[in-house]
């Protein structure tokens, strides 16, 4: 038989919490001044969730907690705002969950599982830690946002070239570790001044928008799409050989041929150039996305809308 709990947390009132938590657990007398185990728990976790502000490392160390002292088999993190969901252990039967709240202010839904049922005593304990956890997942998923915006194009909601250089030099480093390909696409908005130049500049970024999008859909969900600057876009495929490149390569090529995208009820075509490589073994990044944009650029040279490899 499964158990649910459903809870909201605020910050104050967790605060409170904390602290009657604290209170109610330490003995009247502190035996030779040792805390109980709830208090040197909550004690620790304090201290530990102050010493990292990466939000899945946060949540990684509060969960290791409270599978040790809760027996706690599952726990789950969702915070559908900022778009960010994370899983910690196995999934069991039964469950309670929080929403977490400051002030009105929404920090994710926490759900923790477990094989057996959580006693009234567990539940409070749990939610004494949940209450040290509240100051260090605000500060984290502000840091999230912080390091998010930093590394993203606000305009087509597509990753920028700082996020590009440093996914790029992740993926050559996997590629070399598992011996896998990588591949990369480099895709360029043909005439892209005529756009501008004919509808506006506000139109213009309606359809650099509407063309990262359309790439979007083109892609796995492994792969990844940037914008490094203007109407250039940079396409990341792990574990892709070039046989693949030119298959997604075309698909995006094909797809934005065919978009339907309109201004004022007037239908506006848009093509682009691709250029498509496949790592070479020793290739640096700065050599390898120098090769594709070549590539590119004698795809425009050839008469645009099309792909070179
Ligand atoms: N609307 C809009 N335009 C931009 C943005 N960034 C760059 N551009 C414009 O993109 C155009 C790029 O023009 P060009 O480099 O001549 O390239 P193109 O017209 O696409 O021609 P080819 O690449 O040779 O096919 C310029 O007019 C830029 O002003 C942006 O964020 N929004």
């Amino acid at each position: 038989m499964s158990s649910t709990h459903g809870n909201t947390i605020d910050f104050d009132s967790a605060k409170l919490k904390l602290s009657q938590g604290t209170t109610r657990s330490a003995p009247a007398k502190p035996a030779a001044g040792r805390p109980t185990p709830v208090a040197a728990v909550l004690q620790r976790l304090s201290h530990l969730l102050q010493t990292s502000l990466e939000l899945e490392r946060v949540l990684e160390m509060f969960f290791q907690e409270l599978a040790h002292n809760l027996a706690v088999d599952g726990m789950e993190y969702r915070n559908d705002g900022r778009r960010f969901q994370t899983k910690f252990g196995q999934s069991a039967t039964h469950r309670c969950s929080y929403r977490i709240t400051h002030g009105g202010e929404y920090l994710g839904d926490l759900q923790f599982s477990r094989q057996k049922r959580f006693s009234e005593a567990q539940l409070e304990a749990l939610e004494t830690f949940i209450g040290s956890l509240l100051y260090p997942l605000r500060n984290a998923i502000l840091y999230h946002e912080a390091v998010s915006s930093a590394l993203n194009d606000s305009l087509t909601n597509t990753g920028n070239r700082l996020a590009f250089n440093q996914a790029l030099d992740r993926e050559v480093q996997l590629s070399i570790r598992h011996r896998t390909p990588l591949s990369l696409l480099v895709v360029d908005i043909d005439h892209f001044k005529q756009i501008n130049d004919r509808f506006g500049h506000a139109y213009g970024d309606e359809a650099l928008k509407a063309m990262a999008s359309c790439t979007h859909h083109c892609l796995r969900s492994v792969d990844s799409l940037f914008r490094l600057g203007g109407e250039e876009f940079v396409v990341l495929l792990n574990n892709t050989d070039l046989t693949a490149a030119q298959i997604v390569a075309e698909r995006i090529r094909r797809a934005i041929e065919e978009m339907q995208f309109e201004v004022d009820g007037q239908p506006i075509s848009m093509t682009v150039s691709l250029g498509a490589v496949m790592r070479h073994p020793e290739e640096t990044s700065r050599d390898l996305i120098d090769r594709c944009d070549k590539l590119m650029y004698q795809a425009k040279q050839a008469g645009r809308n099309q792909v070179m490899l």
